[in-house]
């Protein structure tokens, strides 16, 4: 049987560390032998310097970006545009044939706007994978921005964990979530291993998993809980091979389901 394949959703930070970001590559190809991958990407710093250079300002609620719709086109720019190229040749570059998409390529990803107070930030939802399996079967790498639209044709701006997350349960595959940090933190500093959700609730309630970390390990139970296989979370400075047999990162476990709940 074929193994699952899998998708590694890196950081925006990424992209200021070219050095590791060929490493991850070169690591990506030789994972792709074996296995199918696809990239869903982030690029929150690179928004915020192209927001800036445009003397624009953006806050951030609960790890979400306040997106008014007219700053979408910076938003899709630094993310569809930017980002996305970025990698797709580093990807060249490390001998692989990328293909750049965004969530709503081959509708993918439906995408709705989760409130008024957000603006154009949507939550995700798997929709169709035709367009996915056809490029993993012909060895293409999908590097996909987390720029999608809702049913109406709105771009919508959607949390790249979150996005990572859809693209997940569309393929049915493993997932890693490669970011800055070598996992899960305590307030020491000191990395989990494994976080189920009572402990994640736990942590997140006493301020130790905060911000984009906790947007992380949220979208991670859920993508853990649908797929019912434990999610990791770890450092692009480790080999993702690594992070898949658990030796560093932080595994999220599946929530058990509810006694009677059918699932
Ligand atoms: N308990 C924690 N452990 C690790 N990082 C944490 C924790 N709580 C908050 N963070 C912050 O979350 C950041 C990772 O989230 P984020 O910046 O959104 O990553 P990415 O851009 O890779 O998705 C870390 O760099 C750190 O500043
Ligand atoms: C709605 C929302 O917050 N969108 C994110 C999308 C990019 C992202 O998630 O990038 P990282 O993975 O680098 O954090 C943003 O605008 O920053």
């Amino acid at each position: 049987m074929m193994p699952h394949p899998i998708v590694i959703k890196v950081g925006g930070a990424l992209l200021d560390d070219e050095k590791a970001a060929r490493q991850l590559m070169t690591q990506i190809k030789a994972l792709q032998k074996r296995r199918a991958v696809a990239v869903v990407h982030g690029g929150g710093p690179l928004v915020e310097t192209m927001m800036t250079g445009m003397g624009l300002t953006s806050e951030k609620v609960d790890g979400l970006r306040v997106t008014p719709d007219a700053h979408m086109p910076v938003v899709c720019g630094a993310l569809a545009g930017s980002a996305n190229k970025q990698l797709c040749a580093l990807a060249i570059g490390a001998g692989m044939t990328p293909t750049g998409l965004s969530l709503m390529d081959g509708n993918m990803i439906s995408c709705q706007a989760i409130s008024n107070q957000l603006g154009a930030v949507g939550q995700a939802t798997p929709n169709s994978s035709v367009l996915l399996e056809l490029l993993i079967k012909e060895q293409f790498l999908p590097v996909i921005s987390s720029i999608g639209c809702d049913d109406n044709g709105r771009l919508l701006n959607i949390n790249a964990d979150q996005a990572a997350t859809a693209i997940a349960q569309l393929l049915g595959a493993e997932l890693l979530f490669l970011s800055n940090v070598e996992g899960v933190l305590d307030e020491l500093g000191q990395r989990f291993t494994t976080l189920d959700a009572m402990q994640l609730a736990t942590l997140s309630q006493s301020g130790v998993i905060t911000d984009g970390m906790k947007v992380k390990t949220d979208a991670a139970l859920q993508a853990a809980t649908e797929l019912h296989r434990a999610v990791f979370i770890g450092s692009w400075h480790a080999a993702p091979e690594d992070l898949l047999n658990a030796t560093t990162g932080t595994q999220i476990q599946p929530e058990a389901t509810k006694a009677g709940e059918i699932s």
